[in-house]
């Protein structure tokens, strides 16, 4: 069975149908990107399946059990994690720090005062940064990393709740294409190393292309399009979505309009 099994979740705001019917399914250590126009309504579907957002209908089975109506806490505690558009971490810690904190609260131990949480978990969070390729920098504040570091960083915090699926949303926005290539070949190796399931939105089509198993295009709410990098790309509905058909997918292309 699928890691992730997702019947006909559905969203509206008011008027808006953000998501409609909206079916798809997840194997341990796939990569899936969800892509679509700005609206399309990527970010919806995210905010259902990690449980910040209540559906009106719909099922989401992780593992066999049902997330729909159940809190972000205890979601995540099943092992869904989740980064961010904006990167959350503690400017004010060390990298190392930060993981630790993540160590922390991944086993039930955040009552823990700092002084204490600043000995504890330190050889797992060295394994993690070291994973990332930040261990060389485990003692740096975290505020003065590197926009790239910083989303090595999320990475690994994500990381040490031990997730079996990772929801991220843009994980390179704001990067410059040769740190979005190497972040990606990054999160691609960890996810078939490791059989963690990513879900991913991206608007750089030339990362979506290169690192995922797999597509979904996402339109108005629906899924139009599902299949290989070749099935999209040649796919005329969604060249029609995307660029007003036509055209091709050009390299380094952004697709962000025609919603
Ligand atoms: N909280 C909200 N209240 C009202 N309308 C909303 C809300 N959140 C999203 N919408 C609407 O739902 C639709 C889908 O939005 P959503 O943010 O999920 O799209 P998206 O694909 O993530 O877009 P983007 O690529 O710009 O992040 C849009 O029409 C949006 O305006």
């Amino acid at each position: 069975m699928s890691l992730l099994v997702v019947r006909v979740l559905a969203k509206a705001f008011g008027g808006v149908q953000a998501v409609k019917d909206v079916s798809f399914h997840l194997e341990a250590g796939e990569m899936l990107a969800l892509i679509g126009p700005n609206g399309a309504g990527k970010s919806t579907c995210f905010n259902m399946l990690n449980g910040q957002l209540a559906a009106d209908k719909g099922s989401v089975l992780f593992d066999g059990r049902e997330l729909i109506g159940q809190r972000p806490r205890d979601i995540w505690r099943l092992g869904v994690g989740r980064t961010f558009q904006i990167t959350a971490t503690f400017a004010s810690m060390t990298v190392r720090e930060n993981v630790q904190m993540a160590l922390l609260s991944h086993h039930g131990e955040l009552f823990s005062f700092w002084r204490r949480a600043s000995h504890r978990h330190g050889a797992e969070a060295d394994r993690l940064l070291d994973r990332v390729g930040m261990l060389h920098q485990a003692d740096r504040a975290c505020g003065v990393l590197a926009y790239g570091d910083l989303k090595r960083l999320e990475l690994a915090v994500a990381l040490a709740n031990g997730p079996r699926l990772l929801l991220m949303d843009e994980p390179t926005a704001g990067m410059a294409p040769k740190e979005r290539v190497a972040l990606m070949e990054l999160v691609a190796g960890i996810a078939k190393e490791e059989q963690v399931s990513v879900l991913f939105t991206e608007h750089d089509m030339d990362v979506v292309f290169a690192h995922s198993d797999r597509l979904m295009v996402l339109n108005r709410g629906e899924i139009i399009a599902t299949g290989s990098a070749d099935d999209i790309r040649s796919n005329d509905l969604v060249k029609e979505v995307y660029l007003g058909g036509g055209t091709t997918f050009d390299t380094g292309r952004e697709m962000k309009s025609h919603a």
